[in-house]
C-alpha cells in the first residue's frame, strides 16, 4: 500500500471504514499509516521536543480544516516542508465526510474521554480508536516533551468573530501565554474559556495528557472543493513554522477578544426552542433579561447586557448542549502559565 500522489484524504475517503497498517519513507522522516485517517510522521531530525497531534474533520461536514491539512502532508511527503516534530494527523469520520454529514448516528465530539462507552455503531467504535491514537503516540514522552493537540472544525454559522478556539476547561484556571499569543499570530480572533469538564476531543488531550490541546474553529462549513483556502493563510504559515522548526510564532495576546463560558444550554425536551433569527451569528449579543430559550420545562434569561450566543443548534437529541453563554472579559484578568 502506498499513498497516491502523497493524497491522504483520497486514501482515506477510498477507504473510510479501515486500512491495514503500512510503512512509507519521505525525505525528511518516516511515517505509518495506522488505520484509515491515522497517520504518525516521524522526523528524521527532531528540531524541538514536540508532539503535534492535528486532528480534521472529527464532524465529517467541515471539510475546509480537511484540506488544510492533506495541503501540508502533502509538502511533507513531497519533501517541499522539512518536518522538525513529531505528527498525527487525524481525518476523525471520513464515514460522514463521504456522507457530507456533521456525522452518521452520533456527534463523535460528544464521545470522547469515554463518552463512547454505552453506544453502539461507527462513531463510538472511532472515538475509541481516535483514543488509542493519541494514546499510542504521547507514550513514553519524558516531562519536558511538549505535546499539543489543535483539533481543527469550521462552524455551523457565520459568526461576528470569523475564526476562534474553545480552551477546555483546565484547573486552576491558569492559561498557556505562549498557546494564546501562537493563536493570536495563526489569525484567532477569539478564546472561548469552558467552564466545565466535556467529553470533546480537546478537553480529553488536556485532561488525560496534559496537552496544550484547543478546538479551533477557522470559519464556516463549505463542502469539499468550494472551502476558500486563503483565509487560512494565517494559520497555515503557523503551522508549517511549527511543523518545520518547532517554533511557535507569536503575536500580541491583546489581539484576541476572550470570554468566559457562563452556562451550557442544554435541549431539555422537544418543545425547546431558542429565540433567536435562523440566520443569528455566532456571538450575537443579548439585552439583560431577554428571554434566549424556553421550553415546558425551563427557560434561560441572559444575566447581563452584553452576554452573547455561541453554537446555538436545537436539531440534537434530548440532552445535548443547544449553545453556550458567553461573557466577554478582560485578558488582564486571566491567571497566566
Ligand atoms: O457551529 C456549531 O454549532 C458547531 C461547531 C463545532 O463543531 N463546534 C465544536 C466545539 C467543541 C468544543 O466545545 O470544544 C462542537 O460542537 O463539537
Ligand atoms: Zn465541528
Amino acid at each position: 500500500m502506498t499513498i497516491l500522489n502523497h493524497d491522504f484524504l483520497a486514501l482515506t475517503l477510498a477507504n473510510p471504514h479501515s486500512i491495514a497498517p503500512f510503512e512509507l519513507d519521505f525525505p525528511s522522516g518516516t511515517g505509518v499509516v495506522e488505520d484509515t485517517g491515522i497517520f504518525r510522521l516521524e522526523p528524521h531530525q527532531a528540531k524541538q521536543d514536540i508532539s503535534l497531534v492535528l486532528s480534521v474533520g472529527v464532524h465529517g461536514n467541515e471539510t475546509g480544516p480537511i484540506e488544510l491539512v492533506n495541503e501540508l502532508l502533502i509538502q511533507i511527503l513531497s519533501g517541499r516542508l522539512t518536518l522538525g516534530i513529531r505528527l498525527l494527523v487525524l481525518i476523525g469520520n471520513p464515514v460522514a465526510a463521504n456522507a457530507g454529514k456533521r456525522f452518521c448516528e452520533v456527534n463523535l465530539n460528544r464521545l470522547f474521554h469515554g463518552g463512547w462507552q454505552g453506544y453502539q455503531g461507527f462513531e463510538a467504535k472511532r472515538a475509541e480508536r481516535l483514543e488509542q491514537a493519541i494514546n499510542d503516540f504521547y507514550r513514553d514522552l519524558d516531562e519536558k516533551h511538549t505535546k499539543l493537540h489543535y483539533d481543527l472544525h469550521t462552524a455551523i454559522r457565520g459568526s461576528e468573530h470569523e475564526k476562534f478556539v474553545v480552551y477546555p476547561y483546565v484547573k486552576e484556571a491558569r492559561y498557556s501565554k505562549q498557546q494564546l499569543s501562537f493563536l493570536a499570530a495563526s489569525g484567532i480572533d477569539a478564546v472561548l474559556l469552558s467552564h466545565q469538564a466535556t467529553t470533546t476531543f480537546s478537553f480529553h488531550s488536556y485532561e488525560t495528557y496534559g496537552a496544550h490541546a484547543f478546538t479551533i474553529e477557522l470559519g464556516k462549513v463549505y463542502p469539499f472543493g468550494q472551502n476558500d483556502l486563503s483565509r487560512f493563510t494565517q494559520m497555515e504559515s503557523s503551522l508549517c513554522l511549527l511543523l518545520e522548526e518547532g517554533t511557535f510564532a507569536q503575536s500580541e495576546i491583546s489581539l484576541l477578544s476572550i470570554f468566559t463560558v457562563l452556562d451550557a444550554l442544554i435541549k431539555d425536551d422537544e418543545s425547546y426552542q431558542l429565540n433567536i433569527a435562523e440566520d443569528a451569528n455566532n456571538f450575537s449579543q443579548f439585552e439583560s433579561d431577554f428571554l434566549l430559550s424556553s421550553s415546558k420545562k425551563s427557560e434561560y434569561r441572559v444575566k447581563q447586557s452584553g452576554d452573547a450566543i455561541v453554537f446555538p443548534n436545537t436539531n440534537l437529541p434530548i440532552g445535548q448542549r443547544a449553545g453556550l453563554v458567553v461573557r466577554p472579559i478582560s485578558a488582564h484578568d486571566l491567571s497566566y502559565v
